[in-house]
């Protein structure tokens, strides 16, 4: 299967960056969401979630299709929670029906790293809406409680590196685990809805506890307050990994940029975009002065 990007020839940089600007104003006025976390971390992992089925073997899923529109993707036991992203990102559908689902989706994710302080993160449009039955199965996101090669293995559908798996889970840095969502929890004092690099910072510097939680799943709890999946800690298990997380738990810098290309190469798998198609480095509202 081939998925061309469509060109969209009667819209400019400027009627992007004004459905940019009018998602970071929903964000920024809708600031109580989820203990006044905001929907920044649940609309990054939404356009995670939208991209990450895609299997580079037969180039079905990603991010292109738009179809976690259908009940048969959005209701994926991996996708519960993500229904707040998605009724988030309704009425910016409403007020953009030229916009495609794929492009609705994984823009949310980009204006939500963006406006929470992190990098640019570089965006093609032209994801075309894919009918229902062209849904891909479950099963295709990753479970939590596994190891370092369980997590190497599972990226490896998706077309990425070591070096772009560390940089990716720094998303963590964001939002928190949800207990009736995933089975996971956290002492939430430490939630945030800044990008930084402080996951790395964590997973080096707490004294980490394996310990059983109230679903019965184990996760690493620190006497901070702090937590990681196992496959976060799977991080710092494996030595691979563990000099990615150096590198940027040390090099602030550095990890904006590999993020910044890892979460563009997630949002992109699987499509081939026309020559033709602009690359968009869209301003924030502060950089706008808005
Ligand atoms: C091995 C890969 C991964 C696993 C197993 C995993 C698992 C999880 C789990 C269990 C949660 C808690 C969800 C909830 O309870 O509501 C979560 C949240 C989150 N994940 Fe991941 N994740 C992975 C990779 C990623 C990647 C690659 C990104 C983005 C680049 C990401 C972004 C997020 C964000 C932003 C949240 C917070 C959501 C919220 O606060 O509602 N995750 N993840
Ligand atoms: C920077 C403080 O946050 C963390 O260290 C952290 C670690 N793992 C997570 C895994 C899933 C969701 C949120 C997570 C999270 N917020």
């Amino acid at each position: 299967i081939v998925h061309m990007a469509q060109e969209i020839k009667d819209k400019s940089e400027k009627d992007y960056q004004e459905v940019y600007n009018a998602i970071a104003v929903k964000l920024r006025e809708e600031d109580e969401f989820d203990g006044y976390i905001g929907y920044g971390p649940v609309l990054t992992r939404l356009a995670w979630h939208s991209s990450g089925t895609w299997d580079k073997n037969n180039n079905t899923g990603g991010s292109f299709g738009g179809t976690y529109q259908f009940q048969k993707e959005s209701n994926d036991p991996s996708n519960k929670g993500l229904h707040n992203g998605a009724e988030f990102l309704a009425p910016i559908h409403k007020q953009f029906p030229w916009l495609s689902h794929g492009d609705l989706y994984t823009l949310g994710g980009v204006v939500a790293i963006q406006e929470l302080q992190g990098p640019v993160i570089p965006w093609r449009p032209g994801r075309v809406d894919l009918p229902e039955d062209m849904t891909p199965d479950n099963g295709r996101l990753p479970d939590a409680v596994y190891g370092a090669d369980y997590v190497r293995n599972f990226f490896k559908r998706l077309d990425l590196n070591d070096q772009e798996v560390v940089a990716l889970m720094g998303a963590h840095c964001l939002g928190r685990t949800h207990l009736q969502n995933t089975g996971f929890d956290g002492p939430w004092g430490a939630a945030s809805n800044t990008f930084t690099n402080e996951f790395f910072l964590n997973l080096l510097n707490e004294n980490w506890k394996l310990e059983k939680n109230e679903a019965k799943n184990m996760q690493w709890n620190s006497p901070k307050g702090y937590m990681m999946l196992p496959t976060d800690h799977a991080l710092i298990e494996d030595d691979k990994y563990m000099a990615y997380v150096k590198l940027y738990a040390t090099n602030n810098d550095k990890f904006f940029e590999d993020f910044a290309k890892a979460f563009k190469k997630l949002l992109e798998g699987g499509i081939t975009f026309p020559q033709s198609t602009p690359t968009y480095r869209f301003e924030t509202l502060d950089s706008q002065g808005l």
